[in-house]
């Protein structure tokens, strides 16, 4: 068990629907709050046993829409009740994080160090993840915003890109750089000509910085939403916590961390960047949750792994020569595929989606579609 990190508090966002997972992730029932690796954890929940350990007890702060504060609260039962603050309506990352580094400075003084880590991620490698953490805490000590880099595999428009410079230099970081850039999902042509470089890493939605700069940052780029921010803070662990959250939250403006901050402090120097050398993934869609889930084991008679995957409970679903095929059933009807390579399969009880893993990207239009004939109750 590692040791907690001194003044670490660690910030969980969340609040994405993960619209590419319906059927199975829906608005009521987002993708953070659902067991996506068979593990019997969630998302939410894995995050928070990765992180628990090194901020100690009553280290880990969830930002969660009001709707869902209570179902985060009941998967987490390790968190006590103001250790999570729900929001009145969805502002973006900016809101959500600045809302906790202002909390946080509230409750805990100017030495609060926070890690803001994205609810819906799968990472492996608890070693090289602790490493990152630790010296990206290291970095954001002497005062720079710290991004975790991940070793890019192709030209996603999906991240965020951040590119290496000179080492930092910060004694206890020896693997942290400058960042020389930031740029939050660059176009098809710009990210290829990113990754011809060799000199980029994808932004793993990780921030490590200590509250006060983060702030310091904000209330220079975004004045309003500074102090917004910091006045709800002030109030939120009083009684005039209601009223000053309806009064101010609808007007903050809504904004990514990566545009806010990221983009902006990056191009004046204040970006430092360490890598993440474990296996990160955001289970952005069905491919790439097809190609996270375990190939079954020898002892199920599929040694011959043909890339094909069922997730969840698979007494009720028959795959048979569907090399590459992703099959979800959860319904109470058996789910039989035959003969369709790379076919995505996903049965609910009120829904069915059958797709490709080529069409992976698409499937947020048919939460769009949905709503267009005005099935909220579908989507
Ligand atoms: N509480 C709350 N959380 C929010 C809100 N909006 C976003 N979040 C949370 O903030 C995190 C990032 O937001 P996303 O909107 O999902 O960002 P993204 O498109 O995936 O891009 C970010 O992550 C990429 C890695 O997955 C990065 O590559 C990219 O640069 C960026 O940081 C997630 O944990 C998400 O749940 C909100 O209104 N409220």
């Amino acid at each position: 068990m590692p040791s907690p990190v001194a003044h670490f508090h660690a910030v969980v966002p969340a609040g994405g629907a993960g619209t590419r997972l319906w059927p199975l992730s829906r608005a009521g029932a987002p993708k953070f709050l659902l067991d996506l690796t068979g593990t019997g954890r969630t998302l939410l929940q894995g995050t928070v046993d990765r992180l628990l350990p090194l901020t100690g007890p009553g280290g880990v702060l969830v930002v969660t829409g009001e709707r869902h504060a209570a179902a985060v609260a009941a998967q987490l039962p390790e968190l006590g009740a103001s250790d999570v603050l729900a929001e009145p309506s969805p502002r973006d990352s900016m809101a959500a994080i600045g809302l906790a580094a202002a909390v946080l400075l509230e409750r805990h003084g100017e030495d609060v160090v926070l890690g803001s880590f994205a609810a819906d991620h799968i990472i492996d490698g608890a070693e090289a993840f602790e490493q990152t953490v630790r010296e990206g805490v290291t970095a954001a000590r002497a005062g720079y915003v710290v991004t975790v880099g991940i070793a890019a595999t192709g030209p996603s428009t999906a991240f965020g890109y951040v590119r290496s410079g000179e080492a930092l230099g910060v004694e206890g970081a020896p693997s942290a750089r400058h960042a020389a850039g930031f740029t939050e999902k660059p176009d098809a042509e710009t990210a290829a000509a990113y990754l011809a470089t060799g000199e980029y890493r994808w932004n793993a939605g990780m921030f490590l910085v200590r509250a006060r700069v983060l702030l310091d940052h904000l209330a220079a780029q975004l004045p309003p939403l500074h102090d917004g921010l910091r006045e709800i803070a002030r109030a939120w662990d009083g009684p005039e916590r209601a009223e000053v959250l309806a009064r101010v939250w609808p007007g903050l403006t809504k904004i990514a961390i990566d545009h806010a901050i990221a983009e902006p402090v990056a191009a004046a120097g204040g970006v430092a960047v360490v890598p993440g050398d474990f296996t990160w993934d955001d289970v952005g869609d069905f491919a790439s949750l097809g190609s996270l889930l375990a190939a079954p084991s020898a002892a199920d008679g599929s040694a011959d792994d043909d890339g094909s995957r069922t997730l969840g409970d698979d007494t009720g679903v028959l795959r048979i020569d569907t090399a590459g095929a992703l099959v979800v059933g959860g319904s109470a009807r058996t789910v039989t595929v035959i003969g369709v390579p790379d076919v995505v399969v996903v049965d609910t009880p009120d829904a069915l989606l059958v797709t490709t893993r080529a069409h992976a990207q698409t499937v947020k239009s048919a939460v769009d579609g949905w709503r267009a004939r005005g099935r909220e109750d579908l989507v």
